[in-house]
Protein backbone atom coordinates (compact mmCIF):
# COMPACT_ATOMS: atom_id res chain seq x y z
CA UNK A 1 0.00 0.00 0.00
CA UNK A 2 1.10 3.77 0.44
CA UNK A 3 1.43 6.11 -2.19
CA UNK A 4 3.94 8.92 -3.81
CA UNK A 5 3.01 11.67 -6.07
CA UNK A 6 2.33 10.88 -9.72
CA UNK A 7 -0.68 8.37 -9.64
CA UNK A 8 -3.65 8.79 -11.92
CA UNK A 9 -5.69 6.80 -9.54
CA UNK A 10 -5.30 9.63 -6.78
CA UNK A 11 -5.75 12.45 -9.04
CA UNK A 12 -8.78 11.46 -10.33
CA UNK A 13 -10.32 10.32 -6.58
CA UNK A 14 -9.29 14.11 -5.50
CA UNK A 15 -11.28 15.36 -8.45
CA UNK A 16 -14.05 13.04 -8.00
CA UNK A 17 -14.18 13.96 -4.33
CA UNK A 18 -14.56 17.48 -5.06
CA UNK A 19 -17.49 17.16 -7.70
CA UNK A 20 -20.85 18.37 -7.27
CA UNK A 21 -22.05 16.80 -10.24
CA UNK A 22 -21.86 13.44 -11.54
CA UNK A 23 -19.15 11.13 -12.75
CA UNK A 24 -18.09 12.34 -15.85
CA UNK A 25 -15.63 9.72 -17.27
CA UNK A 26 -12.50 9.37 -16.60
CA UNK A 27 -11.00 9.79 -19.27
CA UNK A 28 -12.78 13.51 -19.31
CA UNK A 29 -10.96 14.04 -15.94
CA UNK A 30 -8.30 13.63 -17.43
CA UNK A 31 -8.31 15.77 -19.95
CA UNK A 32 -9.53 18.81 -17.61
CA UNK A 33 -6.90 17.76 -15.70
CA UNK A 34 -4.50 18.29 -18.89
CA UNK A 35 -6.43 21.53 -19.25
CA UNK A 36 -5.72 22.62 -15.50
CA UNK A 37 -1.90 21.75 -15.39
CA UNK A 38 -2.66 18.97 -12.88
CA UNK A 39 -4.26 20.99 -10.15
CA UNK A 40 -7.15 19.00 -8.93
CA UNK A 41 -9.10 21.52 -7.02
CA UNK A 42 -9.06 23.80 -10.38
CA UNK A 43 -9.72 20.59 -12.49
CA UNK A 44 -13.11 19.68 -9.88
CA UNK A 45 -13.68 23.51 -10.34
CA UNK A 46 -13.94 23.62 -14.16
CA UNK A 47 -16.24 20.57 -14.00
CA UNK A 48 -18.51 21.76 -11.93
CA UNK A 49 -18.65 25.16 -13.19
CA UNK A 50 -19.12 24.38 -16.82
CA UNK A 51 -21.53 21.67 -15.67
CA UNK A 52 -23.79 24.13 -14.07
CA UNK A 53 -23.70 26.45 -17.02
CA UNK A 54 -24.33 24.42 -20.01
CA UNK A 55 -26.87 22.19 -18.28
CA UNK A 56 -28.74 25.20 -16.18
CA UNK A 57 -28.28 22.49 -13.24
CA UNK A 58 -27.91 23.82 -9.20
CA UNK A 59 -26.09 21.59 -7.46
CA UNK A 60 -28.80 19.37 -5.49
CA UNK A 61 -29.16 15.86 -5.32
CA UNK A 62 -32.17 15.99 -7.19
CA UNK A 63 -30.06 17.99 -10.39
CA UNK A 64 -27.35 15.88 -10.40
CA UNK A 65 -26.40 14.86 -14.03
CA UNK A 66 -24.16 12.85 -16.21
CA UNK A 67 -21.56 14.83 -18.27
CA UNK A 68 -20.65 13.06 -20.83
CA UNK A 69 -18.52 14.79 -23.38
CA UNK A 70 -15.54 13.24 -25.72
CA UNK A 71 -14.63 16.79 -26.87
CA UNK A 72 -13.29 18.31 -23.46
CA UNK A 73 -12.31 22.43 -25.31
CA UNK A 74 -15.53 22.49 -26.40
CA UNK A 75 -17.37 21.43 -23.34
CA UNK A 76 -14.70 23.61 -20.99
CA UNK A 77 -14.51 26.31 -23.46
CA UNK A 78 -17.79 25.79 -25.91
CA UNK A 79 -17.84 29.80 -27.01
CA UNK A 80 -14.09 29.39 -27.86
CA UNK A 81 -12.70 28.75 -31.37
CA UNK A 82 -10.07 26.77 -31.19
CA UNK A 83 -8.00 24.72 -33.60
CA UNK A 84 -6.18 23.22 -31.02
CA UNK A 85 -7.27 19.60 -30.41
CA UNK A 86 -7.37 18.18 -27.00
CA UNK A 87 -5.10 15.30 -26.42
CA UNK A 88 -7.46 12.50 -27.08
CA UNK A 89 -7.84 9.88 -24.95
CA UNK A 90 -9.78 7.30 -27.17
CA UNK A 91 -6.59 5.26 -26.92
CA UNK A 92 -5.72 5.81 -23.13
CA UNK A 93 -7.53 2.53 -21.99
CA UNK A 94 -4.98 1.31 -18.91
CA UNK A 95 -3.06 4.90 -18.33
CA UNK A 96 -0.01 4.42 -16.11
CA UNK A 97 2.41 6.05 -14.09
CA UNK A 98 5.74 5.20 -14.45
CA UNK A 99 5.75 4.70 -10.52
CA UNK A 100 2.85 3.86 -9.42
CA UNK A 101 1.31 4.56 -5.81
CA UNK A 102 -0.39 1.63 -3.15
CA UNK A 103 -3.71 3.08 -2.43
CA UNK A 104 -6.36 5.47 -4.11
CA UNK A 105 -6.59 8.80 -1.62
CA UNK A 106 -9.43 11.80 -1.47
CA UNK A 107 -7.92 15.12 -0.76
CA UNK A 108 -8.10 16.37 3.11
CA UNK A 109 -10.34 19.36 3.71
CA UNK A 110 -6.92 22.28 3.22
CA UNK A 111 -7.18 21.71 -0.54
CA UNK A 112 -5.26 25.26 -1.82
CA UNK A 113 -7.11 26.64 -5.06
CA UNK A 114 -4.37 28.60 -5.76
CA UNK A 115 -2.85 28.64 -9.57
CA UNK A 116 -0.19 25.95 -9.63
CA UNK A 117 2.64 25.96 -11.93
CA UNK A 118 1.47 24.16 -15.63
CA UNK A 119 2.50 20.65 -16.18
CA UNK A 120 1.60 18.57 -18.85
CA UNK A 121 0.32 16.09 -16.94
CA UNK A 122 -0.30 14.00 -19.91
CA UNK A 123 3.11 13.31 -20.53
CA UNK A 124 3.70 11.77 -17.34
CA UNK A 125 0.28 9.33 -17.39
CA UNK A 126 0.22 8.94 -20.86
CA UNK A 127 0.99 5.33 -21.89
CA UNK A 128 3.32 5.30 -24.68
CA UNK A 129 1.72 5.41 -28.27
CA UNK A 130 0.55 2.10 -29.32
CA UNK A 131 -1.94 1.45 -32.08
CA UNK A 132 -4.44 -0.48 -29.51
CA UNK A 133 -7.24 0.37 -31.92
CA UNK A 134 -7.12 -3.02 -33.52
CA UNK A 135 -7.21 -4.25 -29.65
CA UNK A 136 -10.87 -5.51 -29.06
CA UNK A 137 -11.94 -4.30 -25.46
CA UNK A 138 -13.18 -6.93 -23.47
CA UNK A 139 -16.04 -6.27 -20.68
CA UNK A 140 -15.57 -6.50 -16.68
CA UNK A 141 -16.38 -10.15 -15.66
CA UNK A 142 -17.64 -10.96 -12.29
CA UNK A 143 -15.85 -13.87 -10.73
CA UNK A 144 -18.07 -15.96 -8.44
CA UNK A 145 -16.51 -18.53 -7.35
CA UNK A 146 -13.00 -20.14 -5.95
CA UNK A 147 -13.00 -21.95 -9.82
CA UNK A 148 -12.97 -18.65 -11.87
CA UNK A 149 -10.74 -17.01 -9.79
CA UNK A 150 -8.13 -19.81 -10.05
CA UNK A 151 -8.92 -19.89 -13.99
CA UNK A 152 -8.37 -16.31 -14.84
CA UNK A 153 -6.21 -14.68 -11.66
CA UNK A 154 -3.34 -15.54 -10.17
CA UNK A 155 -5.25 -15.84 -6.98
CA UNK A 156 -7.73 -18.27 -5.39
CA UNK A 157 -10.52 -17.86 -3.43
CA UNK A 158 -11.50 -19.85 -0.10
CA UNK A 159 -15.28 -19.18 1.65
CA UNK A 160 -16.41 -20.50 5.34
CA UNK A 161 -12.36 -20.17 6.11
CA UNK A 162 -12.69 -20.13 9.79
CA UNK A 163 -15.21 -21.57 12.07
CA UNK A 164 -18.27 -19.17 11.81
CA UNK A 165 -18.27 -18.22 15.45
CA UNK A 166 -14.77 -17.60 15.37
CA UNK A 167 -15.13 -15.19 12.51
CA UNK A 168 -17.91 -13.58 13.61
CA UNK A 169 -16.50 -13.05 16.81
CA UNK A 170 -12.93 -11.84 15.35
CA UNK A 171 -15.54 -9.29 12.89
CA UNK A 172 -17.06 -7.95 16.19
CA UNK A 173 -13.85 -7.36 17.72
CA UNK A 174 -12.02 -5.40 15.14
CA UNK A 175 -14.88 -3.37 14.34
CA UNK A 176 -14.93 -2.23 17.64
CA UNK A 177 -11.00 -1.56 17.61
CA UNK A 178 -11.55 -0.29 14.35
CA UNK A 179 -13.14 3.00 15.66
CA UNK A 180 -8.99 3.80 17.13
CA UNK A 181 -7.84 3.19 13.83
CA UNK A 182 -6.38 5.80 11.51
CA UNK A 183 -6.92 7.18 8.15
CA UNK A 184 -4.02 6.89 5.49
CA UNK A 185 -2.45 10.40 5.16
CA UNK A 186 0.67 11.62 3.21
CA UNK A 187 1.19 14.17 1.12
CA UNK A 188 0.48 14.44 -3.19
CA UNK A 189 2.18 17.74 -4.65
CA UNK A 190 1.34 20.34 -2.24
CA UNK A 191 -1.17 19.30 -0.25
CA UNK A 192 -1.68 16.34 1.86
CA UNK A 193 -4.28 13.76 1.05
CA UNK A 194 -6.04 11.12 3.09
CA UNK A 195 -7.15 7.41 2.41
CA UNK A 196 -10.90 6.80 1.98
CA UNK A 197 -10.90 4.19 4.96
CA UNK A 198 -9.43 3.32 8.33
CA UNK A 199 -5.82 1.07 8.58
CA UNK A 200 -3.94 -0.42 11.51
CA UNK A 201 -0.87 -2.41 11.69
CA UNK A 202 0.27 -5.57 13.50
CA UNK A 203 3.00 -7.74 14.40
CA UNK A 204 2.83 -11.25 15.50
CA UNK A 205 4.53 -12.38 19.38
CA UNK A 206 6.84 -14.59 17.77
CA UNK A 207 8.14 -12.88 14.84
CA UNK A 208 11.71 -13.73 14.33
CA UNK A 209 13.77 -11.25 16.06
CA UNK A 210 13.60 -8.68 13.99
CA UNK A 211 11.77 -5.22 15.21
CA UNK A 212 9.11 -4.51 12.31
CA UNK A 213 8.62 -1.05 13.75
CA UNK A 214 10.24 0.47 11.02
CA UNK A 215 8.19 -1.36 8.72
CA UNK A 216 5.03 -0.44 10.23
CA UNK A 217 5.83 3.40 9.73
CA UNK A 218 6.01 2.40 6.31
CA UNK A 219 2.53 1.07 6.31
CA UNK A 220 1.71 4.68 7.50
CA UNK A 221 3.13 6.59 4.44
CA UNK A 222 6.59 7.23 6.96
CA UNK A 223 5.14 8.90 9.59
CA UNK A 224 6.52 8.07 12.87
CA UNK A 225 4.02 5.62 15.18
CA UNK A 226 4.12 3.96 18.15
CA UNK A 227 5.67 0.45 18.10
CA UNK A 228 2.44 -1.45 16.71
CA UNK A 229 0.32 -3.91 18.40
CA UNK A 230 0.63 -7.86 18.48
CA UNK A 231 -1.77 -9.67 17.22
CA UNK A 232 -4.88 -9.72 18.99
CA UNK A 233 -5.77 -13.46 20.43
CA UNK A 234 -8.87 -13.92 17.97
CA UNK A 235 -6.35 -12.64 14.77
CA UNK A 236 -3.96 -15.18 16.46
CA UNK A 237 -6.80 -17.88 15.91
CA UNK A 238 -7.68 -17.19 12.90
CA UNK A 239 -4.24 -16.94 11.83
CA UNK A 240 -3.41 -20.67 12.17
CA UNK A 241 -6.10 -21.54 9.88
CA UNK A 242 -4.92 -19.11 6.99
CA UNK A 243 -1.54 -20.64 7.37
CA UNK A 244 -2.56 -23.79 7.02
CA UNK A 245 -4.31 -23.27 4.24
CA UNK A 246 -1.88 -20.98 2.21
CA UNK A 247 0.67 -23.63 2.61
CA UNK A 248 -1.77 -26.23 1.54
CA UNK A 249 -2.18 -23.54 -1.71
CA UNK A 250 1.44 -22.46 -2.08
CA UNK A 251 2.73 -26.56 -2.49
CA UNK A 252 0.51 -26.75 -5.27
CA UNK A 253 1.88 -24.21 -7.05
CA UNK A 254 5.20 -24.06 -9.05
CA UNK A 255 7.15 -21.61 -7.29
CA UNK A 256 8.72 -18.48 -9.05
CA UNK A 257 12.45 -18.18 -8.68
CA UNK A 258 13.12 -15.08 -6.63
CA UNK A 259 10.29 -16.62 -3.98
CA UNK A 260 11.80 -17.05 -0.64
CA UNK A 261 12.56 -20.51 -0.07
CA UNK A 262 13.26 -20.92 3.84
CA UNK A 263 16.81 -21.45 5.90
CA UNK A 264 15.63 -25.29 6.32
CA UNK A 265 14.34 -27.69 4.38
CA UNK A 266 10.86 -28.45 5.32
CA UNK A 267 10.58 -25.19 6.88
CA UNK A 268 7.34 -23.79 6.80
CA UNK A 269 7.60 -21.26 3.66
CA UNK A 270 5.06 -19.23 4.63
CA UNK A 271 3.95 -17.91 8.25
CA UNK A 272 2.14 -14.56 8.71
CA UNK A 273 4.30 -12.45 10.64
CA UNK A 274 2.27 -8.96 10.14
CA UNK A 275 -0.90 -7.85 9.37
CA UNK A 276 -2.31 -5.22 7.94
CA UNK A 277 -6.32 -4.26 8.81
CA UNK A 278 -8.58 -2.17 6.60
CA UNK A 279 -12.34 -1.13 7.77
CA UNK A 280 -14.97 0.35 5.45
CA UNK A 281 -17.41 1.77 6.82
CA UNK A 282 -20.90 2.23 4.39
CA UNK A 283 -20.88 1.83 0.50
CA UNK A 284 -18.22 4.49 -0.02
CA UNK A 285 -15.32 3.88 1.97
CA UNK A 286 -13.01 2.59 -0.54
CA UNK A 287 -9.19 1.78 -1.78
CA UNK A 288 -7.99 2.94 -5.28
CA UNK A 289 -5.74 0.30 -7.52
CA UNK A 290 -2.81 -0.25 -6.22
CA UNK A 291 -0.40 -2.79 -6.08
CA UNK A 292 1.32 -3.73 -2.40
CA UNK A 293 4.73 -2.50 -1.52
CA UNK A 294 7.64 -5.00 -1.70
CA UNK A 295 9.64 -3.46 0.50
CA UNK A 296 9.73 -6.00 3.41
CA UNK A 297 7.66 -8.51 1.36
CA UNK A 298 10.50 -9.16 -1.59
CA UNK A 299 9.51 -9.91 -4.80
CA UNK A 300 6.96 -12.42 -5.83
CA UNK A 301 4.92 -12.28 -2.15
CA UNK A 302 2.36 -14.11 -1.35
CA UNK A 303 -0.69 -12.35 0.65
CA UNK A 304 -3.62 -13.98 2.44
CA UNK A 305 -6.37 -11.50 2.57
CA UNK A 306 -9.37 -12.50 5.11
CA UNK A 307 -12.74 -10.90 4.55
CA UNK A 308 -15.09 -10.10 7.87
CA UNK A 309 -18.50 -8.36 7.53
CA UNK A 310 -20.48 -7.03 4.75
CA UNK A 311 -19.75 -8.47 0.86
CA UNK A 312 -17.53 -5.50 -1.12
CA UNK A 313 -15.94 -6.09 -4.76
CA UNK A 314 -12.72 -7.02 -4.91
CA UNK A 315 -11.45 -5.72 -8.39
CA UNK A 316 -8.22 -6.97 -10.00
CA UNK A 317 -6.68 -5.36 -13.50
CA UNK A 318 -3.91 -6.77 -15.33
CA UNK A 319 -1.32 -4.37 -15.95
CA UNK A 320 -0.45 -5.11 -19.27
CA UNK A 321 3.57 -4.70 -20.23
CA UNK A 322 4.47 -2.47 -22.71
CA UNK A 323 5.39 -5.26 -25.17
CA UNK A 324 1.85 -6.41 -25.17
CA UNK A 325 -0.07 -3.34 -24.98
CA UNK A 326 -0.65 -3.35 -28.84
CA UNK A 327 -2.14 -6.63 -29.01
CA UNK A 328 -3.81 -7.30 -26.03
CA UNK A 329 -6.05 -5.59 -23.42
CA UNK A 330 -6.61 -5.65 -19.72
CA UNK A 331 -9.50 -7.46 -18.11
CA UNK A 332 -10.84 -6.34 -15.26
CA UNK A 333 -12.43 -9.25 -13.12
CA UNK A 334 -14.83 -8.15 -9.96
CA UNK A 335 -14.57 -10.74 -7.27
CA UNK A 336 -17.18 -10.22 -4.07
CA UNK A 337 -15.34 -11.35 -1.43
CA UNK A 338 -18.26 -12.33 1.13
CA UNK A 339 -17.76 -12.60 4.97
CA UNK A 340 -15.36 -15.31 6.38
CA UNK A 341 -13.87 -15.63 2.70
CA UNK A 342 -9.54 -15.55 2.24
CA UNK A 343 -8.42 -14.65 -1.17
CA UNK A 344 -4.87 -15.53 -1.53
CA UNK A 345 -2.99 -13.18 -3.41
CA UNK A 346 0.02 -15.38 -5.05
CA UNK A 347 3.31 -14.88 -6.24
CA UNK A 348 3.14 -12.34 -9.21
CA UNK A 349 -0.17 -10.98 -8.51
CA UNK A 350 1.83 -7.94 -7.34
CA UNK A 351 3.78 -7.40 -10.53
CA UNK A 352 1.21 -8.22 -12.75
CA UNK A 353 -2.33 -6.73 -11.41
CA UNK A 354 -3.70 -3.88 -9.59
CA UNK A 355 -6.37 -4.30 -6.83
CA UNK A 356 -8.92 -2.35 -5.29
CA UNK A 357 -11.99 -2.22 -3.66
CA UNK A 358 -14.04 0.45 -5.72
CA UNK A 359 -16.93 2.39 -4.01
CA UNK A 360 -20.65 0.81 -4.40
CA UNK A 361 -23.86 2.51 -5.19
CA UNK A 362 -25.63 0.07 -2.82
CA UNK A 363 -24.14 -2.78 0.16
CA UNK A 364 -25.65 -5.82 1.61
CA UNK A 365 -26.16 -5.86 5.08
CA UNK A 366 -23.94 -8.10 6.92
CA UNK A 367 -26.10 -10.05 9.62
CA UNK A 368 -24.09 -12.01 12.08
CA UNK A 369 -25.34 -14.99 13.43
CA UNK A 370 -23.90 -14.80 17.00
CA UNK A 371 -24.77 -12.38 18.98
CA UNK A 372 -21.88 -9.53 20.32
CA UNK A 373 -19.82 -11.51 22.93
CA UNK A 374 -19.62 -8.28 25.50
CA UNK A 375 -23.54 -7.89 24.81
CA UNK A 376 -24.82 -11.46 24.38
CA UNK A 377 -28.75 -10.64 25.03
CA UNK A 378 -28.81 -7.50 22.61
CA UNK A 379 -30.60 -8.14 19.41
CA UNK A 380 -28.35 -8.73 16.04
CA UNK A 381 -27.22 -5.97 14.59
CA UNK A 382 -27.05 -5.67 10.93
CA UNK A 383 -23.55 -4.01 10.30
CA UNK A 384 -22.61 -2.07 7.36
CA UNK A 385 -18.63 -2.51 7.81
CA UNK A 386 -16.39 -4.53 5.81
CA UNK A 387 -13.39 -5.56 7.76
CA UNK A 388 -10.45 -6.76 6.12
CA UNK A 389 -7.38 -8.01 7.33
CA UNK A 390 -4.39 -8.91 4.88
CA UNK A 391 -1.74 -11.39 6.58
CA UNK A 392 1.75 -11.09 5.29
CA UNK A 393 4.94 -12.70 5.90
CA UNK A 394 7.70 -10.19 5.29
CA UNK A 395 10.66 -11.96 4.51
CA UNK A 396 14.09 -12.35 6.50
CA UNK A 397 16.29 -11.14 3.66
CA UNK A 398 14.26 -7.65 3.09
CA UNK A 399 14.37 -6.73 6.91
CA UNK A 400 14.42 -3.21 8.43
CA UNK A 401 18.64 -3.33 8.75
CA UNK A 402 19.00 -3.97 4.82
CA UNK A 403 16.76 -1.84 3.40
CA UNK A 404 18.80 0.91 1.53
CA UNK A 405 18.98 4.22 2.35
CA UNK A 406 17.91 7.80 -0.05
CA UNK A 407 19.25 10.79 -0.16
CA UNK A 408 16.92 12.14 2.62
CA UNK A 409 18.61 9.49 5.02
CA UNK A 410 15.15 6.99 5.03
CA UNK A 411 14.88 3.55 3.84
CA UNK A 412 13.60 3.87 0.72
CA UNK A 413 10.56 1.80 -0.94
CA UNK A 414 10.95 -1.58 -3.17
CA UNK A 415 8.90 -1.41 -6.69
CA UNK A 416 8.23 -3.76 -9.50
CA UNK A 417 8.47 -2.45 -12.47
CA UNK A 418 5.12 -4.02 -14.07
CA UNK A 419 5.24 -2.64 -17.48
CA UNK A 420 8.43 -4.32 -18.67
CA UNK A 421 7.95 -6.97 -16.64
CA UNK A 422 8.29 -9.52 -19.82
CA UNK A 423 11.25 -7.77 -21.23
CA UNK A 424 13.88 -9.56 -20.32
CA UNK A 425 15.87 -7.18 -20.63
CA UNK A 426 14.70 -4.80 -18.09
CA UNK A 427 15.60 -4.63 -14.48
CA UNK A 428 12.28 -5.90 -12.70
CA UNK A 429 12.39 -4.34 -9.43
CA UNK A 430 13.79 -0.44 -8.12
CA UNK A 431 14.54 0.98 -4.63
CA UNK A 432 13.26 4.83 -4.95
CA UNK A 433 13.00 7.52 -2.55
CA UNK A 434 9.99 8.04 -0.34
CA UNK A 435 10.61 10.70 1.78
CA UNK A 436 8.52 13.11 0.08
CA UNK A 437 5.33 11.45 1.08
CA UNK A 438 5.94 13.03 4.64
CA UNK A 439 7.66 15.44 3.76
CA UNK A 440 6.37 18.41 2.43
CA UNK A 441 6.33 16.69 -0.69
CA UNK A 442 9.95 16.85 -1.21
CA UNK A 443 11.71 13.56 -1.35
CA UNK A 444 14.97 13.22 -3.69
CA UNK A 445 16.16 11.50 -6.56
CA UNK A 446 17.25 8.09 -4.98
CA UNK A 447 16.32 5.62 -7.80
CA UNK A 448 18.56 1.66 -7.86
CA UNK A 449 17.79 -1.30 -9.09
CA UNK A 450 17.51 -3.91 -6.88
CA UNK A 451 19.91 -6.74 -7.22
CA UNK A 452 19.82 -9.79 -4.87
CA UNK A 453 22.87 -11.15 -5.47
CA UNK A 454 25.12 -8.04 -4.85
CA UNK A 455 21.99 -7.25 -1.97
CA UNK A 456 23.08 -10.64 -0.48
CA UNK A 457 19.74 -11.49 -0.27
CA UNK A 458 18.16 -14.91 -0.52
CA UNK A 459 17.96 -17.98 -0.32
CA UNK A 460 15.33 -17.71 -3.10
CA UNK A 461 14.40 -21.11 -5.17
CA UNK A 462 16.69 -20.08 -7.74
CA UNK A 463 19.33 -20.68 -5.19
CA UNK A 464 18.27 -23.81 -4.36
CA UNK A 465 17.38 -25.36 -7.86
CA UNK A 466 20.46 -23.33 -9.98
CA UNK A 467 17.92 -21.32 -11.66
CA UNK A 468 19.18 -18.10 -13.54
CA UNK A 469 18.36 -15.77 -10.83
CA UNK A 470 19.56 -12.47 -12.01
CA UNK A 471 17.04 -9.73 -13.08
CA UNK A 472 17.83 -10.37 -17.18
CA UNK A 473 17.40 -14.05 -17.59
CA UNK A 474 14.27 -15.15 -16.24
CA UNK A 475 10.16 -14.52 -16.93
CA UNK A 476 7.90 -14.36 -14.21
CA UNK A 477 4.79 -16.09 -15.78
CA UNK A 478 6.98 -18.89 -17.69
CA UNK A 479 9.71 -20.41 -15.49
CA UNK A 480 8.61 -22.27 -12.51
CA UNK A 481 11.24 -24.18 -10.54
O1 LIG B 1 -9.63 -4.53 1.59
C1 LIG B 1 -9.10 -5.26 0.77
O2 LIG B 1 -9.56 -6.33 0.42
C2 LIG B 1 -7.79 -4.83 0.13
C3 LIG B 1 -6.88 -4.08 1.03
C4 LIG B 1 -5.59 -3.79 0.38
O3 LIG B 1 -5.44 -3.93 -0.79
C5 LIG B 1 -4.43 -3.33 1.16
O4 LIG B 1 -4.56 -3.07 2.34
O5 LIG B 1 -3.34 -3.23 0.58
FE1 LIG C 1 -3.40 -3.96 -1.33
Amino acid sequence: MMADGTDTDTLIAMVLSMLVVTHPGNDVILEALVECGGDARATADVINARSYKTRDATPTNSTKRKLASSDLNGWINPGAATSEKPPSTKKRKDVQSPIKPQKLTVPASSASTTAKPVVNLMQVLRSPPTSKSSVSRLPPLTLSNPSMVAEHTPCTLHTSILPPELACKLFYFMVDLSQSWKRNRWWLFDRVVESPHRTSFFVRKQSEGHSWHEAAQYWYNGRPTDPPDAFPDLMEEACHYIENIVNEDILKRGRLPLEWAGHQPGEKLWHANVAAANCYEGAKESVGPHSDQLTYLGPYPTIASLSLGTTRTFRLREVVPSDEVSKRQARTFNVPLPHNSLIIMHAATQESYKHSIPPQSVLDLYRPLYPHPSRPTSPLEPSNCRINITFRFYRPDFNPQSIPRCKCGVPTILRADMKNRHDGKTDRYWWTCYAGAQNDGKGCDFWRVMDMKMEGRGPTFADRSGVASNNETFFPHRIMV
